[in-house]
């Protein structure tokens, strides 16, 4: 046969399959129901609801349409779908049985590749489901679970004495104090430097403000993140905050090399790290540098939030104060509470695991988004819709938790309440509740969480009565709001007034020695460090 006749059969034999491949599918198509699209607000063309979704509170609007339109329903902005899950069942559903494909990240806009789609490595919280986020999760769990196990150190100790100090010192700025707490915590972790705190803190609220809805406008509006550099005061923005908080990670992580080299790096997760350099799980530097940054930003905001409302909660429930002080008076003998005594302090657990329920601290929860297009029971889920677990009705449910407007920690200590569980010694626990998420994107770091919280919050009630301010020019006692925050993805009160009295005046006493006594033993165990060091290097000296 001549060699045209071939190229013509083939032609024809490619052009007839083709056909038959698009015939069969028209067919299937046409077969296929309708598609049934979830309930939800009238969607307008291109701005979807976005004239009526308040960038304050947006939580709240929320769960108003989860009461019309049910535990699943749809909405959109600015050509970006939502999927607003309000009953926990169906969010299990989706994000941990079909956590396959409903893992992913959205792109937060104005976040420098806050994806790490372009190879940025820094941001394990908001990263897609891609290998950084795989290798930076193994690496991050590995570390906070090893902390766990050794107690942290005693660090969570030996910050909770400080802060306790500041606050008898110090009271008007216990907001000050509290996060610093948290931030010393996390920075002493990470890099045993609990000094750089203050700056770090305040590196922490720069991403979360420039990656929340209610921060920079371009998170919204997001067409306006493409104006030239020129005219883009966004962009010119993030690229400043961007470069310096990615310059500071690495300046720590180098100098804690310089001292681990030196034999002067006491033990941190940079030290962990550098000790295993030459077969590490992360690809370098930057990357460590960042994932070690990263553990200690997300540790501060976070665990800051439960315990800023627990001063909140406590100071309306003076009853619920009484008892966790006579609860650990008696199961402590009088001593500040330290992580073993956990079993022994189950009111104290349940007051905090009821402030987290009252007023948890991600009311929106944290955005996944899908892979594929899917079916939730018959109904169409796009792909690159944004599943929102909205954490703020899940907690509000009435069945599981009847009277849920009020803060009632009985509903964890007494049988007959749905939530109630035993072993008391065990239950209530923080760890697993809805507001740590779901499935393979699920909080890493809800152990920290608890333990941070049982010391911190069993510090405070061991050693004052928290009380309203009184003003002293009128004698009337100052109000300490219970609904008024920042509307963050991560929240926090807004700034309020409070009093702290230590409960005696022998309790007073106590909370200045005892921080007295463990700055001069972390001072002395310092030097001692220091000293062998260079007893083992003299070159050293
Ligand atoms: C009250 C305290 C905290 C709350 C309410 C909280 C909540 C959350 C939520 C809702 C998520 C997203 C889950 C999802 O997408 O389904 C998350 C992720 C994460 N959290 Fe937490 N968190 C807290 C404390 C912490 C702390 C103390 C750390 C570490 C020191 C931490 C580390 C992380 C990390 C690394 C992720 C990202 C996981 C991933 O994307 O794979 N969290 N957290």
């Amino acid at each position: 046969m001549h060699w045209i006749t071939y190229v013509a059969a083939a032609v024809f034999l490619t052009g007839w399959a083709a056909y038959s491949f698009y015939a069969a599918r028209r067919v299937a198509k046409d077969r296929q129901p309708p598609r049934k699209y979830l309930p939800g607000p009238k969607n307008y063309p291109f701005i979807g609801r976005v004239h009526d979704l308040p960038i304050k509170f947006m939580w709240l609007k929320f769960k108003e349409w989860a009461d019309i339109y049910g535990g699943i329903y749809y909405t959109s902005m600015f050509g970006s779908e939502f999927i607003i899950v309000s009953d926990e069942g169906i969010a299990e559903e989706l994000l941990v049985k079909k956590a396959k494909y409903n893992s992913d990240r959205p792109m937060m806009r104005s976040v420098t590749d806050s994806k790490s789609s372009e190879g940025g490595m820094e941001y394990l919280p908001l990263m897609g489901k891609n290998q950084y986020w795989a290798r930076q999760r193994r690496f991050v769990h590995s570390y906070l679970m090893e902390a766990s196990n050794a107690h942290y150190r005693g660090i969570m100790d030996h910050e909770v004495k400080r802060w306790l100090y500041r606050l008898a010192v110090e009271p008007d700025s216990f907001m000050f104090s509290l996060e610093d707490m948290a931030s010393k915590v996390m920075c002493t972790l990470t890099w045993d430097d609990p000094t750089v705190s203050e700056y770090y803190t305040k590196s922490a609220w720069a991403l979360l403000t420039q990656m929340s809805p209610a921060g920079p406008i371009t998170n919204l509006i997001t067409p306006l993140w493409h104006l030239p550099l020129a005219i883009n005061p966004w962009k010119k923005a993030e690229k400043i905050r961007h470069d310096e908080q990615s310059g500071w990670w690495m300046a720590k992580y180098l100098h804690t090399r310089k001292l681990h080299e030196a034999g002067l790096a006491r033990p941190s997760w940079t030290r962990q790290y550098l000790e295993i350099e030459k077969r590490p799980p992360l690809s370098g530097d930057k990357e460590a540098s960042a994932a070690l940054g990263m553990i200690a930003l997300v540790g501060i905001f976070t665990v800051a939030g439960p315990l800023n409302y627990f001063l909140v909660s406590m100071v309306h429930h003076p009853e619920w104060q009484a008892k966790c002080q006579k609860e650990i008076d008696e199961a402590c003998n009088g001593k500040m509470p330290t992580l073993p005594d956990s079993p022994k302090l189950p009111i104290l657990r349940a007051c905090i695991k009821e402030t987290m329920r009252w007023r948890p601290n991600v009311p929106t929860g944290v955005a996944h988004e899908t892979e594929q297009d899917d079916y939730w029971r018959g109904h169409f889920i796009p792909k690159g819709a944004r599943i929102l677990p909205l954490d703020w009705a899940f907690l509000r449910n009435p069945v599981k938790y009847p009277d849920p407007e009020n803060f009632r920690p009985e509903r964890w200590l007494e049988p007959g309440w749905p939530t109630y569980q035993s072993p008391l010694t065990v239950y209530p626990m923080v760890k697993g509740m809805s507001s740590f998420g779901y499935g393979q994107r699920a909080c890493l770091g809800q152990t920290l969480t608890q333990d941070e919280l049982l010391v911190a919050c069993g510090g405070l009630m061991w050693a004052f009565d928290l009380k309203k301010k009184v003003d002293p020019a009128t004698g009337r006692e100052i109000d300490v709001p219970t609904t008024a925050s920042n509307s963050l993805l991560i929240i926090k009160p807004d700034p309020f007034q409070m009093a702290f009295h230590p409960r005696t005046e022998a309790r007073r006493a106590e909370i200045l020695q005892n921080w007295k006594e463990a700055d001069e033993r972390d001072m002395l165990e310092r030097r001692a460090f220091a000293k062998a060091a260079v007893l083992e290097h003299p070159s050293l000296i």
